[in-house]
């Protein structure tokens, strides 16, 4: 049965081979790789055939085995039959002598009592024979148990051989088909070699007609190459002389070559001369230029004057409140910028100053307005810009403005900042800040350790007849960070100092004071311009309003100030012999930057409101008195020739006084040999270090 199983599987597989075998010769194939696939599916073919006879020799083998075991069972049947014959003759003579035996006995035991014995003795027999009756009957029993298990074996083994029978049927019609199949497969087989055959020789013959045209071709061309050589051996040895000729005309290029580089390098070293030459005449040019823009700077600066005042009204806040004291009283003139008026008690005043700045007014607009005097302070001239007004009337925001906002002192530093980094190909720059506050006439550095400390206004020792701080703290500034910091520090310093910081800071002056200084890198001329940038204590009268103890000494001490500040400016401007600096901390101060050929300019900030329209007069007339001291053309005209001959003192030995000009009003340190302070600021050795002057 084990060996069907197998002999079955292993049909099984042949036939799976078989349809494989069957698929690939049905597949369409190409070239060699066919050939290569038939001989390995004739050698698979082959070997199928071995395995189908192998089958076939074990099938027959299997076969045989069954005859041997059907002629077994027969013999076995037959023994079996002869057995049950003996058994039946056995059982029959057994009984026959049973049989015998009683009747032996019924006639025995008619007879005497030697016949009884004997009767007795039969009886012992005949259990005797009983016993071995019984034992055979078991043996026989035994027998038939035998017999039908036999039988039982014999069915079974029947029933094999009839499922043998039917699977070497079943087989041999496997073998059939598998041999048809492989019959059909070796044909198939047989007629793909035979195209391919055809289809090789087919190609053979193609590549050898291709050849054939090809070599016809060749030959062809080989006699026109043959020809074109007979001609061309002219033209090579024209060519071969040629070369010969180039040849000896390189063994002689490298000493022409000597010779023209000789030539060339005298060209370039005359066109090297040529154009230092030319630099030179350019940079020449180029400072002739440079002094004549700063000729024209001043100039512009200097038309416009030297002290300018202007006005700012801010607009109406809602701090200012509501109703009629909160109504306007400021308005502007629409041909004129440089004309307010105001209505004060219902009469209208007007007042003309420099320049009037309405509400619309952008931070930008008032800081192109002072653009000019910053970039001065480049070119080593000293610069006032004040801010001035009753308190809220928009000094701070004019002068610090807001963080999104920015006043004068942030784009000025910012400004300076870009116009250093342009010149940085030529100038070297250095701007470091200072920050003050003068107190009911204390002066205390924002940005040193101990803010609380009162600092002194001293002469300097070196009898150059300057004056500075000792003690102020001067900040190297290089970028808007540093500025951020330096101004948030000196808050910092005002906030911890003062409790109600809004109120002190009405009643102080803040200084912001700038430095720049500056060395030309081709020359060595080194200038120092200052720029001091004051947001003034609040102008309203407070003394006149009845206030006692410390605000009136606050207000004293801002009067006597502010008062003194405009005396100061009166003087300059109308070249007074004698002005009044000592007469306060903040002019003594600023002193260096308010004379000589300093600038300065006074924003007076205005509230627009009704309310306010004493202090706002009062501001005007400030500010008018500041400027009305006018000075004729001629006057200015000696200015310019001041300015002039201190351009001059640096580039050329001469300087002349315009025609026309006059000196009346000059005052003794403003004319051009007065004023060594300014020459010797510009002067200055390279690297010597001295106390901040102020
Ligand atoms: N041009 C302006 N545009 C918008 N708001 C302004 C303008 N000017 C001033 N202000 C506002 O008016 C208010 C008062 O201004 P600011 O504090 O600058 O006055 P001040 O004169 O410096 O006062 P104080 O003397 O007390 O320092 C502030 O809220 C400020 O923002």
């Amino acid at each position: 049965m084990v060996e069907n199983e197998r002999l079955r599987q292993e049909m099984r597989r042949c036939e799976a081979e078989l349809q494989e075998l069957r698929a690939k010769l049905a597949a369409p194939c190409a070239g060699c790789e066919h050939s290569q696939e038939s001989a390995q599916l004739r050698a698979r073919l082959a070997q199928l055939q071995l395995e189908v006879a192998e089958n076939k020799s074990m099938l027959s083998e299997l076969n045989l085995e069954v005859q041997q075991k059907t002629d077994r069972l027969a013999e076995v049947e037959l023994r079996l039959k002869d057995c049950l014959a003996e058994k039946a003759q056995e059982e029959e003579r057994l009984s026959r002598r049973l049989r015998d035996s009683h009747e032996t006995i019924a006639s025995l035991r008619a007879q005497s009592p030697p016949i009884k014995y004997v009767i007795k003795t039969v009886e012992v027999e005949s259990s005797k024979t009983k016993q071995a009756l019984n034992e055979s009957q078991t043996r026989n029993q035994h027998l038939q148990e035998q017999v039908a298990m036999q039988r039982q074996v014999l069915k079974e083994m029947e029933q094999q051989l009839q499922s043998s029978h039917q699977l070497t049927a079943q087989l041999r019609a496997q073998i059939a088909m598998y041999e048809a199949e492989l019959e059909r497969a070796h044909g198939q087989m047989l007629e793909e070699m035979q195209s391919l055959e055809e289809d090789k020789n087919r190609a053979i013959e193609e590549a050898f007609a291709r050849a054939q045209v090809e070599m016809k071709a060749v030959h062809e061309n080989l006699a026109g190459v043959r020809t074109n050589l007979l001609t061309l051996q002219p033209a090579l040895r024209t060519l071969t002389n040629d070369y010969n000729g180039l040849k000896r005309q390189v063994r002689g290029f490298p000493l022409l070559l000597q010779e023209a580089l000789k030539g060339v390098k005298a060209e370039i070293g005359q066109a090297i001369e040529e154009v230092n030459s030319n630099n030179q005449e350019l940079l020449r040019k180029y400072r002739r230029e440079l002094q004549l823009r700063k000729k024209c700077h001043n100039e512009l600066v200097r038309l416009k004057g030297n002290i300018r005042v202007i006005a700012r009204v801010r607009p109406v806040t809602k701090e200012d409140g509501d109703g009629p004291e909160a109504s306007n009283a400021v308005t502007f003139d629409p041909d004129d910028d440089s004309v307010i008026h105001l209505l004060h008690k219902g009469k209208p005043v007007s007042f003309e100053l420099d320049k009037v700045f309405s509400p619309r007014a952008s931070q930008q607009d008032v800081f192109q307005e002072v653009q000019a005097l910053i970039t001065s302070c480049i070119d080593g001239f000293n610069v006032c810009i004040f801010a001035y007004g009753q308190t809220g009337a928009g000094k701070t925001y004019t002068m610090e403005g807001t963080p999104e906002n920015p006043g004068i002192n942030q784009r000025a530093l910012q400004l300076l900042f870009s116009e250093v980094q342009e010149k940085a190909s030529d100038w070297e720059f250095t701007i470091t800040v200072s920050a003050a506050e003068i107190y009911n006439e204390a002066l205390r550095d924002l940005l040193g350790q101990e803010p609380q400390e009162k600092l002194e206004i001293r002469l300097c020792p070196d009898g150059s007849g300057q004056l500075y701080v000792p003690g102020l703290t001067e900040f190297r500034v290089q970028s808007v960070d540093d500025i951020n910091k330096v101004f948030e520090f000196g808050h910092t310093n005002r906030t911890t100092e003062f409790t109600n910081l809004n109120e002190h800071s009405s009643r102080s002056h803040a200084l912001l004071i700038v430095t720049v200084r500056g060395v030309d890198c081709s020359t060595g001329l080194r200038t120092t311009g200052k720029l001091n940038l004051v947001d003034l204590a609040g102008s309203e009268r407070v003394g006149k309003s009845g206030a006692e103890g410390s605000r009136l000494r606050e207000a004293q001490h801002i009067n006597k100030s502010l008062s003194a500040l405009g005396d100061v400016i009166a003087a300059l401007r109308s070249r007074q012999g004698h002005v009044p600096f000592r007469n306060s901390k903040l002019t003594y101060l600023l002193q260096d930057s308010l004379s000589g050929d300093s600038k300065t300019l006074m924003v007076v900030q205005v509230s627009p409101v009704e309310k306010n329209t004493s202090e706002t007069l009062y501001s005007l007339k400030f500010a008018e008195r500041v400027r009305s001291v006018e000075l004729g053309p001629g006057a200015r005209r000696a200015e310019l020739g001041s300015w002039s001959s201190q351009e001059h003192l640096e580039w050329e030995p001469a300087c002349q006084t315009p025609p026309g000009s006059t000196r009346a009003h000059s005052a003794p340190g403003s004319g051009p040999s007065s004023r060594p302070g300014s020459i010797r600021r510009r002067l200055q050795p390279s690297g010597k270090s001295r106390p901040l002057p102020v």
